[in-house]
């Protein structure tokens, strides 16, 4: 059988991301989504799912604990290394062309590190990723926390949860900043009040969006559905 060419998401134009925990979405997200995030976390039996993968879009693996917002454990040294073995086996996969890695994790353990070197030994993009379930940061701490995970890998990625507009616009001005500085980044206000952030930030540089193909299926509050963010994220850069 002639191995299927996946093409890598190189982050420097705007990437629409379908977000799931059954990979039997591929097929519906195919010629909408560029890519699929496969949140292993949320998923049953992760491992034989990516073995029997045989979609077209290329897969963004991410799985993440307890500790950021997910469903791994991830409470002590012995769980949190099972979490990271599991994301390093699955960049042996030829579909999986990027890797979410938590900045948290990259900045207390050895062994986070070390799966983002395998993902670069690899070519496979590294997204640092930062998330806020309680509020908005500060502007002035967004930049910092986004200019910081975006350094340590491809992209930097802050998902906030925004509860008025000065939060939403708080989040979009960060992530015109820290875009203009040069860095790759991607940004999400999460709930209600941040829910238009997800179709705007990209024109503030946002370089991801996240949707699932179906709003019932939501991996974060606030998300629009495939479609929906396509058409939205469509209209405003071709306006
Ligand atoms: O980190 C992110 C962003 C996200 O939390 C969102 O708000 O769309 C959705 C997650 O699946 C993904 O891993």
């Amino acid at each position: 059988m002639v191995p299927r060419h996946y093409l890598l998401p190189v982050f420097d134009s705007f990437t629409l991301v379908t977000a799931t925990a059954d990979l039997a979405d591929e097929r519906a997200a195919r010629g909408v989504a560029d890519l699929v995030e496969f949140r292993m976390d949320l998923a049953s039996d992760p491992a034989a799912q990516l073995a029997a993968y045989d979609g077209d879009l290329p897969l963004l693996v991410t799985n993440r604990p307890a500790w950021e917002g997910g469903e791994v454990d991830g409470s002590d040294a012995a769980a949190e290394s099972a979490r990271l073995d599991a994301l390093e086996a699955a960049l042996g996969n030829d579909a999986v062309a990027a890797v979410d890695i938590e900045l948290a994790a990259l900045r207390r353990s050895e062994r986070a590190v070390a799966v983002a070197e395998t993902a670069a030994s690899r070519g496979v993009e590294v997204v640092v990723s930062v998330h806020d379930f309680a509020g908005t940061p500060s502007e002035r701490a967004m930049v910092s926390l986004l200019s910081a995970a975006a350094s340590a890998g491809d992209v930097g990625k802050l998902a906030v949860t925004a509860t008025d507009r000065e939060d939403a616009l708080a989040l979009l001005s960060a992530t015109h900043t820290v875009d203009a500085a040069g860095y790759a980044v991607a940004t999400m206000a999460m709930g209600e009040a941040g829910r238009h952030t997800r179709a705007v930030a990209p024109v503030y540089g946002s370089k991801i969006g996240y949707a699932p193909v179906h709003a019932e299926d939501a991996t974060a509050p606030g998300q629009y559905d495939l479609e929906t963010l396509a058409e939205l994220v469509g209209r405003l850069q071709s306006g």
